[in-house]
């Protein structure tokens, strides 16, 4: 810049450079820059002593520079010796980053002070007290054991908080974690705490999280710790059920409110369209659903193997990314959502509005087949005799009872629409999702949740919205407060299996969104249980 100003006519090259170098962020760049060149950054290490005793065992200086990140290591006493060592090195950390510290390592002084025969908490004193830099005198531990697996990828099947736990070695190093969170698994050396961090979060240092080892053994000391209780379930619906005339309490649906009004089965079961059938199950059991979700109990046998007790839950699920490739079949698409928020509406709006890529599978029903109705349209029309023998032989996916009469969705019918090169799309109970969390069906499941009841009473208060089309009322407000209730219920209970989540607003938005989110899991990178992708070895 001095030398442009010395000339005498600068030329308008020389003018433009002037002005670029006159700019504070371009100052700045060639300063760090300078810095950088210069080396001139870090800790300034004391000199090393002149002279080392001979015996001396070999030492090593490590200097850290404090700053708002915790320093990532953990320490323990040897109770016999009283020497002080390195417990862990948390991944991600200041100490791992230094690549100067690790677990095993005798610490022999912090800070000049000698900490040999000192409590633990003492030492963590030490290091709380010192301002900017952090000196460590430390035996290096023999080399380090090389980390027997590569990185592992899971999904959370439950919520831990290290704050909780007392069986955490120090729960200040732990990570806490939610049912669905993406966890990278980077550490499995020590057989009872692993290291890890979020995916997708910001914070590169990991956390102690419980290996499955340490997680079983809680699982079985929880399991004798407990009183005996007898189970209360309710009793499953079984093949001997079938076309039994007794409705149980449980499946007794049907509120007495005077504005109640039936419609009749006939023209509106099956939702007929300017000649397209969306026949659906959902539709069919919409009363007995609507009215039994809360008052239900899940029985043992519907919420499936790891939900309904806590002792039987898996801690992890493994992950990998998996990309469907173009000739894979389509993957099942699963809207799931409390009753009456509108899961049968965006599904019937995504079929109608694009035929020819979504189709909803057609059900097996033990009613009988009306006037209009075509057997293999509507619905597939057997009988009862026909229907146990297909619960027996494990065909359906869902089934259950409406007014007498049987419905259920069966895995042949999804697979005709995916044989067809159709995107199937379908609705379930929650406590189905294991019937089609399968290889051959990868279903990506896509919650639909309510909005706040302030917001359903805006977009459903046209009269044109029914609470039910099976049972013609508008909504109440005691109906939006339920369905909201349901859904926290529903996401508490289930939410690690969502792959995503839509909130049913606006209509025209939420099927937007719908669109979206499907067109996402058909053609992009999603993280599916690596039992789905990866040969499993007997
Ligand atoms: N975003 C929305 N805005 C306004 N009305 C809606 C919206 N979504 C759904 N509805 C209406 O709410 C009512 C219930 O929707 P729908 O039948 O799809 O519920 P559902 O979740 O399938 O419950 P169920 O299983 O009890 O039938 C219907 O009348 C539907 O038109």
């Amino acid at each position: 810049m001095a030398s442009v100003r010395g000339l005498a006519a600068p030329s308008s090259e020389a003018q433009e450079l002037y002005m670029l170098l006159k700019y504070p962020h371009m100052q700045a760049l060639l300063s760090a820059h300078d810095s950088v060149a210069q080396r001139d950054y870090g800790p300034v290490l004391p000199p090393l002593p002149d002279k080392l005793p001979d015996n001396e065992e070999p030492m090593r200086i490590v200097c850290l520079v404090k700053n708002k990140q915790p320093l990532g290591a953990t320490i323990r006493k040897d109770e016999k010796t009283g020497n002080i060592f390195i417990a862990r090195v948390i991944h991600g950390g200041l100490a791992d980053r230094s690549g100067l510290l690790h677990p095993g390592d005798k610490l022999v002084e912090v800070n000049g002070q000698k900490v040999q025969g000192l409590q633990p908490e003492h030492v963590i004193q030490i290091l709380v007290r010192s301002q900017r830099n952090i000196h460590f005198k430390v035996i290096p531990n023999s080399p380090q054991p090389i980390n027997s697996r590569a990185t592992l990828y899971v999904r959370a099947m439950v919520d831990y908080s290290p704050l909780q736990d007392p069986a955490i070695p120090c729960p200040d190093a732990g990570m806490a974690f939610s049912k669905g969170d993406l966890l990278e698994i980077v550490d499995q050396r020590d057989i009872r705490w692993w290291q890890a961090r979020k995916l997708h979060s910001a914070s590169l240092c990991c956390g102690l999280i419980p290996s499955t080892n340490q997680f079983r053994s809680k699982q079985r000391e929880l399991w004798w710790s407990q009183p005996y209780q007898a189970h209360t379930c309710i009793r499953p619906l079984s093949a001997g059920d079938v076309g039994e005339e007794e409705v149980t309490d449980e499946i007794k649906y049907i509120e007495t409110d005077e504005d109640f009004e039936f419609v009749s089965e006939e023209g509106e079961n099956g939702e007929h369209m300017q000649g397209l059938y969306i026949a659906g199950f959902r539709h069919s059991l919409r009363v007995w659903r609507r009215k039994s979700y809360l008052r239900r109990k899940p029985s043992c046998y519907s919420c499936g193997v790891g939900i309904c007790h806590d002792t039987s839950a898996n801690l992890y699920e493994e992950v990998v990314h998996y990309q469907r490739h173009i000739d894979d079949p389509p993957r099942l698409i699963v809207l799931i959502g409390p009753s009456g928020v509108g899961v049968n509406e965006l599904r019937r709006r995504l079929i109608k509005i694009n035929p020819n890529t979504y189709q909803g599978p057609i059900s097996h029903t033990t009613r009988p087949q009306n006037m209009g109705e075509k057997n293999g349209r509507e619905y597939h029309f057997v009988p009862k005799e026909m229907f146990a023998y297909m619960v027996v032989n494990n065909k359906f996916l869902e089934y259950g009872e409406d007014n007498g009469h049987m419905y259920g969705t069966s895995l042949d019918s999804v697979k005709d629409v995916l044989d067809n090169g159709k995107i199937c799309v379908i609705d379930l109970e929650p406590n189905c999702i294991n019937s089609v969390r399968t290889k051959k069906l990868m279903p990506y499941i896509i919650y639909v949740r309510p909005p706040s009841p302030e917001s359903m009473r805006q977009t459903r208060k046209d009269p044109h919205f029914l609470a039910n089309s099976y049972i013609k009322r508008c909504f109440h407000d005691k109906d939006f407060e339920e369905i909201e209730e349901a859904s926290r219920a529903m996401e508490g209970k289930y939410r690690q299996f969502f792959d995503c989540v839509i909130v049913n607003d606006d209509l025209q938005d939420s099927c937007m969104d719908l669109f979206t989110a499907i067109q996402h899991a058909q053609e992009e990178p999603q993280w599916v249980p690596a039992s789905w992708v990866v040969p499993v070895h007997p």
